[in-house]
């Protein structure tokens, strides 16, 4: 395999180096656009086109239009102006035009003489008398207006870099299209494309580019999606494999009898919600087998997450392994870390912490624990891959993940956790739930358990909005809440994605609701404090030291303190959907009746408004999952734009939404009728380096 691998950039660079008039120069620029081989050039697609397939009469013109012109020319002449000018009068039978040329070589004035025929393409423009173009391509006509039109269909125009003109992109690709079953043979079976309403890949190719102005309108969208609907199933394919892939592979088959959550259990004043129980049983029957598991967990906010963490992980200590759970942030695992002595040592199981503050001495301590085994469950950071950090007999790893991350990220932590001969099982959880036709897509390599429903004896959080000049009006109702011997959290977001003045606003409005509130004991909190400090201010607010917090968003995920039940957002407006329901989250965890006020600086956008309107309707993550998805389109839900999580060369995730939900279906079909066409289709989409392959 690792043969075949290398010798395939030389062998795709021969295959360019084949086409007509393709040396290395040329060779290095196609490659800047990703270009390596012949089938890149097919799927290299125009911007935009240009019609030269119709002459438009001089007459008809109009400013800013691009078009192709014919006509006689009348008379030209060196215009002396302020800068100095050929001006060419091209007329036809009703109209006339004046070419306007700036740089000018003398056989060009010798060929632009009065009687000469021409065609040029060009913009339009306005000048000082008539209708100009300036600098058009042109070309002379000697049998005059009877010349056969240059080309009967559209012009792409197509993406390009330094050195590498539309000239030279469009004579390469013309010369693979002409032998495009060739590179790019077609791989899906007729009857499925048939069952798609969807074109061969020749013809779909052609389509795109070099259209008839005809096509262009009526079969470019069907051409482009029979191009995306092929890309998204080569990712979706290779996600199965992948899946499959990890079937095959070994990990510790993990079981026990469950004596010890079974005591965990028992010891809690409430018993398990029927979710949660599912949840665990769908684990645990994953840890019993003996190859990894990689199952993501997703349960809305305050669902009660952390305690099935916990009764997995017992199952794996009791098996006699260790497992492992990260946060993303120091301060939750520092609650992680308090809820598990709270729930663990009666069992006899003594949880380690490796925080990123620990150092020297109290650091090697603990690493020699995990390395030793003597360590059966550890508690973490992300900062827990690092390579100095070894595990005797790591059986599992739970990841509480909280936002979505992309398939690479994914892979990523996936493959640090992999000694090679065995691999971890792995369990990620989520509060941010993915609406399921996405997960279908793009999560296709994971298995997932949800938990749809919340602990008993929850109200809904009863959602206000209220503009910010309103604002003090809430000093009451936090003065009447914290009277009542419950709390209150004070959001201040990021502003303009500064973390300083976020922490400007925070210090602020701490500074504010002092003054007029000064029977509070107030905490602040946000990102640049010392991670120590974060955990003195959030243990205060936590043991009740405090009643009000106020606090940048670094309080969004995971921070689980029952008695809080007033929350406000400051500056809603500029927060988006998932984010506003994961703040809300951190009310509404107890049983009294809790309240988020979203202070709002008005105008509103419409996003804006659709959003306060959204989490005004609704409490429930997966219908605000799908309202995002809405109003944000998949790509930035899946964080695609700003991470380039997925890498899609034609597809475009909002354009081409309506075919994920197909994607499940037709993989399984193409699968069965067509196996041998799937490795290709991974290849052909996905073999450049960016393949799910091993990490
Ligand atoms: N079955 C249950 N019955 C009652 N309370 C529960 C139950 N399970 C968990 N809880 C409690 O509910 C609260 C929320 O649980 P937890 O912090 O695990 O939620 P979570 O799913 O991690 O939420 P988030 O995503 O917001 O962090 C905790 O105080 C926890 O002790």
């Amino acid at each position: 395999m690792a043969t075949a691998a290398a010798s395939r950039p030389a062998a795709a660079a021969s295959a360019l180096a084949a086409l007509p008039g393709v040396g290395s120069a040329l060779i290095g620029r196609l490659a800047l656009l990703g270009i390596t081989q012949p089938a890149d050039l097919l799927l290299h697609l125009p911007l935009r086109y240009e019609d030269r397939s119709q002459l438009v009469p001089i007459g008809s013109l109009r400013e800013g239009q691009q078009a192709l012109i014919r006509g006689r020319i009348e008379a030209a002449e060196l215009g002396q102006g302020r800068r100095r000018a050929l001006l060419v009068s091209l007329v036809d039978a009703q109209a006339g035009i004046t070419l306007r040329f700036f740089h000018f070589r003398p056989p060009q004035l010798q060929q632009l003489q009065a009687g000469v025929w021409l065609e040029c393409y060009g913009e339009v423009r306005s000048g000082p008398f008539r209708l100009e173009m300036v600098h058009p391509e042109y070309r002379l006509l000697p049998s005059g207006a009877d010349e056969p039109l240059p080309q009967s269909t559209l012009t792409p125009v197509y993406p390009t870099t330094a050195g590498l003109t539309q000239a030279t992109l469009r004579r390469l690709i013309g010369a693979a299209l002409a032998r495009c079953e060739q590179f790019l043979p077609e791989l899906l079976p007729a009857g499925l494309r048939t069952a798609q309403q969807l074109p061969d890949l020749p013809t779909a190719l052609r389509c795109l580019h070099q259209p008839s102005a005809a096509a262009a309108l009526d079969q470019r969208p069907a051409a482009l999606h029979r191009l995306a609907l092929e890309e998204l199933l080569a990712h979706h394919l290779s996600l199965r494999q992948r899946r499959r892939q990890r079937q095959t592979r070994r990990a510790p088959s993990i079981a026990a009898s469950g004596a010890l959550r079974g005591r965990l259990l028992e010891s809690l004043p409430f018993a398990l919600t029927a979710a949660q129980r599912r949840v665990i049983d769908e684990t645990l029957a994953d840890l019993a087998k003996p190859h990894p598991m990689l199952r993501l967990l997703q349960g809305d906010v305050g669902s009660g997450k952390t305690l099935v963490a916990a009764a997995i992980a017992l199952q794996a200590v009791e098996a006699g392994w260790q497992a492992v759970i990260m946060a993303p942030t120091e301060l939750l695992a520092e609650q992680h870390f308090r809820n598990f002595c709270r729930w663990l040592p009666p069992l006899g199981i003594d949880p380690v912490w490796l925080a990123g503050r620990h150092g020297g001495r109290t650091r090697t301590g603990i690493l020699a624990d995990i390395e030793s085994g003597r360590a059966p469950l550890v508690v973490g950071t992300h900062a827990l891959f690092q390579d100095d950090v070894r595990f005797a007999r790591l059986g599992l790893v739970v990841i509480d993940e909280q936002h979505r991350f992309g398939v690479h990220q994914r892979l990523a932590l996936r493959a640090k956790g992999d000694d090679g001969a065995q691999a971890p099982h792995q369990l990620i959880m989520t509060a941010t739930p993915i609406p399921r036709s996405l997960a279908m897509t793009f999560y296709a390599d994971l298995d997932t358990s949800v938990i749809d429903e919340l602990p008993p004896g929850r109200t809904p959080v009863q959602t206000l909005a209220v503009p910010r000049r309103r604002k003090d009006e809430l000093l009451a109702a936090i003065a009447a809440t914290c009277a009542r011997g419950e709390q209150a959290y004070w959001v201040c977001p990021l502003i303009e994605e500064s973390e300083v003045l976020a922490l400007s606003a925070a210090t602020e409005t701490a500074a504010e609701l002092t003054a007029a509130l000064p029977q509070l004991r107030i905490g602040l909190l946000h990102g640049r404090m010392k991670s120590r400090d974060k955990e003195t201010v959030m243990g205060a607010f936590q043991r009740r030291e405090t009643d009000l917090l106020v606090a940048t968003t670094v309080i969004e995920v995971g921070v689980d303190v029952p008695n809080a039940t007033l929350m406000v957002i400051d500056h809603a407006q500029r927060l988006g959907l998932a984010q506003l329901h994961q703040l809300r989250g951190r009310v509404g965890r107890g049983s009294a009746d809790s309240r988020c006020v979203l202070l709002y600086q008005p105008p509103l956008s419409g996003e804006a408004r659709a959003r306060l309107a959204a989490m005004r309707e609704t409490s429930d993550g997966f219908e605000i999952a799908r309202r995002d998805l809405d109003l944000r389109g998949p790509g930035e839900l899946l964080g695609t734009r700003q991470t380039g999580a997925i890498n899609l060369r034609v597809a475009d995730l909002e354009r081409d939404r309506a075919l994920l939900t197909r994607l499940p279906a037709l993989a399984s079909r193409l699968e069965q009728e067509a196996p041998a066409a799937v490795p290709r289709l991974i290849d052909r989409w996905l073999g450049r380096g960016l393949a799910y392959g091993e990490v």
